[in-house]
């Protein structure tokens, strides 16, 4: 078995699209703040609060720009927490960017959560949110839009909601808007969310609350995609890639261990999907969906260098 570079196997280099996502959590009060998407990609989903990074403005700069643009929050660049980045690939051709989207937690910030044009903000309750979901531990809601949104968003969200094939449920988020409360919060509903966000963010966020490095078998938590994964695209594009979870992470069981310095971990998520996106869409819309979690890698690193995720792509096994 010979450790090879999944994506220069490709027979085209694919080019890297950059995004943002930022999730503010407030950690006096147990709590994790995420949008509603109400428009665009990723509509009728919960996520942290980003988007596209433009052209010659810098990938902090952009974070901070969407997380002000969507939810009202300011924040400035000291009080930005660099925690990794998610890597989605389609297999479903090859000429589709590579969705490099880079991830900061928050912990300060000025200014209140907001409505906004493109996202309704929810408060999560951050303790119930750090095992790692399956459809059975999740509790179901019904088609129950979120209970805050106003009344035409709601609407908006039902249609959105209901049309999304990959949800298979709709948890009734509630914000909390005075001090009292907090303890009721509901968990992530990770399962209105995009599908790999179930496998890294409660990593992270237990990461985040207990300061503890933890390793995890990420293969054997998450349940297998719903529908078979379809061949590569043809003879010629990339074999099927196996992901050897135990022996990416040997490293870092080897390194596990409460020194400060091994608790400042970035952790690289490369997921190969069935789905594409055709990213010329109007209004960055979804021709056709991300969906469909393929092979996948989550991985914790020591340092997170510009361009260091490329590197790690060599963790990705072929048989
Ligand atoms: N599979 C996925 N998992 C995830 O966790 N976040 C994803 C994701 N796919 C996309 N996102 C995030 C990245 C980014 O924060 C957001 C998409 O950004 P948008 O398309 O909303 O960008 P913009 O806000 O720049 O767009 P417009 O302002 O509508 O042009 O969704």
């Amino acid at each position: 078995m010979a450790t090879t570079d999944a994506i220069s196997l490709s027979p085209k280099i694919k080019r890297h699209k950059q995004y943002t996502l930022v999730i503010p959590l407030d950690l006096q009060r147990d709590r994790v703040l995420l949008g509603y998407k109400l428009r665009g990609f990723g509509q009728g989903k919960y996520n942290g609060y980003g988007g596209k990074v433009e052209p010659n403005e810098t990938v902090i700069a952009a974070a901070i720009r969407e997380l002000h643009e969507e939810s009202g929050l300011i924040v400035e660049e000291p009080a930005m927490i660099q925690r990794g980045v998610l890597l989605l690939e389609t297999v479903a051709d090859d000429t589709s960017p590579i969705l490099e989207i880079h991830v900061f937690t928050v912990e300060t910030w000025e200014g209140t959560e907001t409505v906004t044009e493109e996202m309704t903000p929810h408060w999560f309750s951050l303790s119930k949110s750090l095992a790692t979901p399956t459809p059975s531990t999740t509790s179901r809601a019904g088609s129950i839009p979120p209970s805050s949104l106003s009344s035409s968003s709601a609407a908006a969200a039902i249609t959105a909601t209901q049309r999304r094939e990959d949800e298979v449920e709709v948890v009734v988020a509630e914000e909390v808007a005075g001090e009292e409360g907090a303890h009721d919060l509901p968990p992530i509903p990770y399962f209105q969310m995009w599908e790999e966000s179930r496998v890294w963010m409660p990593q992270l966020l237990r990461h985040v609350s207990k300061g503890e490095y933890e390793v995890y078998d990420t293969i054997s938590t998450i349940p297998a995609p719903s529908t078979p994964l379809p061949p590569p695209p043809s003879s010629e594009g990339p074999p099927p890639v196996v992901v050897v979870p135990n022996e990416a992470n040997s490293n870092n069981n080897n390194n596990n261990n409460n020194s400060s310095s091994e608790k400042k971990k970035y952790f690289i998520h490369h997921v190969q999907f069935v789905g594409g996106t055709d990213m010329d869409a109007v209004d960055g819309g979804e021709y056709s969906v991300w969906h469909g979690m393929g092979p996948r890698l989550l991985d914790w690193v020591g340092e997170l260098p510009a361009g260091e995720w490329e590197e790690r792509r060599s963790f990705v096994r072929y048989p």
